[in-house]
């Protein structure tokens, strides 16, 4: 059974000893003994206590003295000094030294295990203050990453435990999850804080010069390089390096890339000597990297050096605890950047469409809807007119979609331009995505399943432009 609490009995007497660990033993508290007071300050350095009982009258160093020494250590200690009726001034001295309480010699048990309680009691809520201090001084610290759900949970605790270390993370979920953003607290709350963050998109970067972006290259190490660059390696030099979207590395990069992992180490293009780092490796990416590697577009080997610490974001719809709190963190942001005064108190029913929404684009698109909500709000309250369609009808949004205008054409024997109307479907479906995603083309392609080389020669195609 779990403990009560934790108790250290400091007495030279062998009597009281037993007598107080008897009594508290058989109230559900650990105990613990120190037959002086050295003892007693050295068992507290070793480990604290929820409370400790000390005698104020031994030989050698004295109650008082412990005391001093046990709130050196812990300012928040509770002590409770139990003195003999003749030493009572000193216990006085003791309480204003700070002792938590004071009880007279001979006692009543109910006295020791009352004030004992009572101690525990006000040692638990101190130490949720301090919790809550800490949450709150680590929300400010990590940008103000929200998540009340379980899971963002267990995924805070994990960045805390992995962000000191050096060791490789591989964070892993649907794009607009918050990937970025948890690998931005690992770094800052690293000891490398101070050192650059580099963030690196593969599929932003056109392959051919992928390599030399990282590894950097010798003035004329191929056609165009006219000048020498330092690759991203080398600017991360001491701090992190962020590879997004991972899974999109090509091949040969990924052997490369596996060598800085293991050997430390990369040798710019058209140079020779090798040039060693200290970079952090923080990995993303959104596509099942295992899958990836089933069927032979991603090294098994990487795969294996890279989920060293794999961090697993879950999509927003499978976390609506974190709806609210979200949409409320986004009100007061885009109040501040716009000037506006809307109130992050959410009408049930706006609660409730947000609540049950599928939220393909995570929380990015929560993100977006909630900008444009702030902005177009009529008073300082947000209605469900702010809200996109898709969210106030998902039915009749599915309803719009131009496919079925097209077979309503058919049904009521109207004919329709069969190729016009496939193209004005893929224009809505590209045009959609590239809003859910503020214009990003590769996570655009993500979204829509579909290649970001194939998504580009579309845009062009359809002369497709994303205007914000
Ligand atoms: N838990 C969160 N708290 C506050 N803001 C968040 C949270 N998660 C994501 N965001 C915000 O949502 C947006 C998308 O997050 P981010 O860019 O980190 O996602 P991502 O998973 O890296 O996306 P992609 O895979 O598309 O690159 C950002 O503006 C980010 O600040």
């Amino acid at each position: 059974m779990a403990k009560k609490g934790s108790v250290l009995v400091v007495d030279d007497e062998e009597v009281m000893r037993d007598v107080l660990e008897t009594l508290l033993s058989a109230e559900g508290y650990r105990v613990d003994l120190a037959k002086t007071g050295e003892e007693g300050v050295e068992a507290y350095a070793h480990r604290p206590y929820d409370v400790v009982l000390l005698d104020v009258s031994m030989p050698g160093m004295g109650g008082l003295r412990a005391l001093e020494e046990i709130l050196k250590l812990d300012a928040d200690a509770v002590v409770v000094m139990i003195t003999a009726y003749a030493t009572f001034d000193t216990a006085i001295a003791a309480w204003e030294r700070g002792a938590f309480g004071c009880i007279r010699k001979p006692f009543q048990n109910e006295q020791i295990t009352q004030t004992v309680a009572a101690g525990v009691r006000r040692r638990r809520k101190e130490e949720e203050r301090q919790a809550l201090r800490r949450a709150m001084s680590r929300e400010v610290d990590r940008g103000a990453i929200i998540g009340r759900s379980e899971a963002m949970q267990a995924i805070f605790r994990l960045v805390d435990q992995v962000a000191p270390a050096r060791s490789t993370v591989l964070i892993m979920g649907e794009s607009g999850t918050g990937k970025e953003l948890i690998a931005k607290a690992i770094h800052e709350q690293s000891p490398r804080a101070s050192k650059p963050f580099v963030i690196v998109n593969s599929l932003n970067i056109p392959s051919e010069l992928l390599e030399s972006e990282l590894f950097g290259h010798t003035k004329g190490a191929f056609t165009g390089a006219i000048t020498a660059k330092k690759g991203l390696f080398e600017v991360a030099d001491g701090g992190t390096i962020f590879l997004d979207e991972i899974g999109d590395l090509p091949f040969e990069t990924q052997a490369k890339l596996l060598r800085v992992i293991q050997e430390r180490e990369f040798t710019p293009l058209g140079d020779t000597t090798p040039r060693r780092v200290d970079v952090r490796i923080i990995a993303a990416t959104n596509i099942d990297l295992r899958e990836a590697v089933r069927q032979g577009h991603f090294r098994e080997d990487l795969y294996y050096r890279l989920a060293v610490v794999p961090i697993e974001l879950p999509p927003l719809r499978d976390r609506r605890e974190d709806i609210l709190p979200l949409a409320q963190h986004f009100i007061r942001k885009f109040n501040a950047e716009n000037g506006r005064h809307v109130s992050d108190q959410l009408s049930p029913e706006v609660l409730a469409l947000l609540e049950n929404y599928s939220w393909p684009g995570n929380v990015r698109e929560l993100e977006n809807v909630i900008e444009r909500a702030v902005v177009i709000a009529p008073g300082q309250e947000l209605t469900v007119e702010c809200l996109p369609q898709e969210i106030r009808d998902p039915q009749r949004a599915l309803q719009r979609a131009p496919i079925s205008n097209a077979a309503a054409a058919l049904d009521v024997g109207r004919g329709i331009n069969f190729y016009d109307e496939v193209r004005r479907f893929e224009m809505d479906l590209i045009r959609r995505a590239l809003e859910q995603t503020g214009g990003h083309q590769s996570r655009a392609a993500r979204l829509l399943g579909m290649n970001a080389t194939t998504l580009n020669s579309k845009i062009k195609a359809y002369n497709l432009q994303y205007r914000p």
